[in-house]
């Protein structure tokens, strides 16, 4: 069934700045309203991620959301990866991991890092991915097969260590897509992305591992916020039954920090 990933480990951690003020306006206000008020009122905006392995179905979640909400949506931005005045850096990737890895994961975290640090048009944000994921999933499956020197990942995670510390990328949920990887490969094979069609089985078993050691057993690096965890092998009927049953704990984050 649907369920919580346990966030108590980490449950000292104000996500919310607004959440320091937490017990002072529960005890001072009678109303949850006037905490939602107070949340609405402030500066800093929800920032959703839906996470999962490749062709799990975080567009389509995406696209759903989009059609019945007003939100803002920022679907990954593949099309940049493929694209980068005129080369194709997916591809080179694919085509040769150790020699490419390194370039796709830097321009990665490049346009990840403006789609976080990109002024929001609406209080709540619904995105693809996040930098924290092209990290911790990508560049570290990269490095450990093999494929990526330690003095690149060393590099990229300089990068990112510094982007942490000196900018907002901050996240307020998790929605964890959970596959089997079975699932994706027949998707990613119906998809039909040019070029995917070389990826093994087993790279996807991969990054199903790192994602189940980063969002489910929490051993791999810290998580920036709640997990929500949703099974997503069924059929598209059943998953938008699971969005529409999950559409208030999906779209209203801090009443998950007041459940745990
Ligand atoms: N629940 C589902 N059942 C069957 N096919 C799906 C489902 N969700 C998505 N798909 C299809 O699987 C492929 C990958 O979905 P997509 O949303 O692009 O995944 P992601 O964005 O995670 O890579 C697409 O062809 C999509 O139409
Ligand atoms: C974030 C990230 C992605 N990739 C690759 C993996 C896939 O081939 C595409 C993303 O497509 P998806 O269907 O949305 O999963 O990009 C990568 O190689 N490195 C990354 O950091």
């Amino acid at each position: 069934g649907l369920g919580f990933c346990s966030w108590k480990r980490q449950r000292k951690q104000l996500l919310h700045p607004l959440m320091a003020n937490r017990s002072l306006c529960m005890a001072g206000c009678s109303q949850d309203a006037s905490y939602k008020r107070l949340i609405n009122e402030g500066e800093k905006k929800t920032v959703i991620c839906i996470e999962g392995n490749i062709a799990s179905g975080k567009t389509t979640c995406l696209d759903y959301f989009a059609k019945t909400t007003s939100i803002e949506v920022l679907t990954e931005p593949v099309p940049k990866w493929r694209n980068v005045r005129g080369h194709n850096l997916l591809g080179l990737m694919y085509q040769d991991s150790s020699r490419w890895g390194i370039t796709l994961q830097t321009y990665i975290q490049l346009t990840m890092l403006d789609q976080h640090t990109r002024p929001m048009i609406s209080p709540l944000r619904m995105m693809e991915r996040s930098i924290h994921s092209a990290k911790h999933i990508f560049v570290e499956n990269l490095y450990r097969s093999g494929r990526m020197p330690e003095v690149d990942y060393v590099v990229l995670t300089e990068w990112f260590e510094w982007i942490t510390k000196n900018t907002d990328v901050s996240v307020d949920l998790i929605v964890y897509l959970q596959t089997s990887p079975e699932t994706c490969y027949e998707r990613l094979k119906n998809r039909c992305r040019e070029e995917e069609k070389i990826i093994a089985m087993e790279y996807l078993e991969a990054i199903h591992q790192l994602y189940e050691e980063w969002l489910i057993k929490q051993t791999l690096f810290k998580v920036p916020s709640p997990v929500l965890v949703i099974p997503a092998d069924n059929d598209m009927q059943k998953m938008i039954e699971k969005y529409e049953e999950n559409r208030d704990r999906i779209l209203t984050p801090y009443n998950i920090q007041h459940c745990l």
